[in-house]
């Protein structure tokens, strides 16, 4: 449904050439919700605007529903952007605008009958949960209830694709948490793709199918969620996981050279979770073991588990086979 290939993009600052993207290729499909993450300056804002053209690629495709973006004339164009919507950080409402008058505005742009609007814009409310604000100002609003107006407005002509740039980042973390469910609904129900960028990975785990990590205008790592959060493999990506575990990856070595044994990373995920797998591969396998740092959470809504045990003693292959055969995947960190 987006298809982007090959992209490049730089940016002429003080005579000196910025490149922004470097040969970027991604595919978001139909329903899906896409992350980008990467750290300021990494090029994620250029790509999502790339993707309604707000930005012009300097080489590359751009293709929306079937659609070449950078074939089209001026109208084309305009009606491409009707189906592709987004929403922004800082939310963009017109300050002079009431919240009904926000939500209504493109589909005034667009021509629209006023009774049409009218009921559209009171059904949008309603379903953001903004029903009694309709005729505050954006300043009587917080900011999750200014992103709510930037959510109904984006919502308004029925977009096919949704844009989120940072949309969470100025968001305390519960508002973050109420933004997001409300995405992940809008996703469902709507079946609308949505890619959003961000530099924080629990953003991705919340609510994103797959994810890509940008580093200098490239992407160096792309795959579901699940695998990028749970095994990441390019240096960007665990620096982001580990942020969002809030680890420090040099105090973990230093504590983990205190103890004795293997190392072992255990990775359950969807109901294996909850199940008392490890004292029956103790018993099993005749081992001792000490957790030293554990985690149990959900990626969207999948639950998963990551264990870090250090093991002594005992039949390890017969430990490892039993792990596997329950589906637990066993990484060793320390041999
Ligand atoms: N309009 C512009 N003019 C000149 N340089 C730009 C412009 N927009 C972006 N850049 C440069 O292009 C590079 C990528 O910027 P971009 O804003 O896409 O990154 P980002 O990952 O979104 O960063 P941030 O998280 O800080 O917004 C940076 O080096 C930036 O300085």
């Amino acid at each position: 449904m987006i298809q982007l290939e090959a992209l490049h993009k730089s940016y002429t600052v003080d005579g000196r050439q910025i490149a922004a993207l470097q040969g970027v290729d991604l595919q978001v499909r139909p329903g899906e919700v896409f992350g980008v993450i990467g750290a300021s300056g990494a090029g994620k804002s250029t790509l999502l605007r790339v993707i309604n053209l707000l930005e012009r690629p300097d080489q590359g495709r751009v293709i929306v529903a079937g659609q070449d973006l950078l074939s089209l004339d001026a109208a084309g164009l305009r009606a491409a952007r009707q189906r592709i919507a987004m929403i922004f950080q800082h939310f963009n409402l017109l300050s002079s605008r009431t919240v009904a008058q926000n939500v209504a505005w493109p589909m005034r742009i667009a021509g629209w009958p006023t009774a049409r609007i009218d009921a559209r814009v009171q059904a949008l409310l309603a379903r953001v949960g903004l029903t009694e604000h309709t005729h505050k100002y954006p300043a009587q609003l917080s900011g999750g209830q200014k992103q709510r107006v930037g959510i109904a407005r984006a919502l308004a002509l029925e977009p096919q694709v949704l844009l989120c740039d940072e949309a969470t980042s100025a968001l305390d973390p519960e508002t973050t948490r109420s933004i997001l469910d409300l995405l992940a609904e809008i996703n469902e129900e709507l079946q609308l793709s949505i890619v959003l960028i961000t530099h924080e990975m629990d953003v991705v785990r919340r609510i994103c199918d797959r994810v890509a990590v940008l580093e200098g205008g490239r992407i160096v790592e792309e795959g579901p969620v699940a695998e990028v959060f749970l095994h990441p493999k390019s240096p960007t990506a665990r620096r982001f996981v580990m942020a969002a575990e809030h680890v420090d990856e040099g105090e973990q070595r230093d504590d983990h050279a205190h103890v004795q044994g293997h190392l072992w990373r255990l990775t359950f995920l969807g109901e294996r979770t909850y199940e008392p797998l490890l004292g029956e591969v103790a018993r099993h396998a005749q081992l001792d073991f000490g957790i030293l740092s554990g985690r149990i959470d959900r990626i969207k809504r999948v639950p998963y588990g990551q264990l870090t045990i250090a093991v002594t003693g005992g039949d390890l292959p017969a430990a490892r086979q039993l792990l596997a055969d329950r589906g637990v995947q066993v990484e060793e960190l320390r041999a």
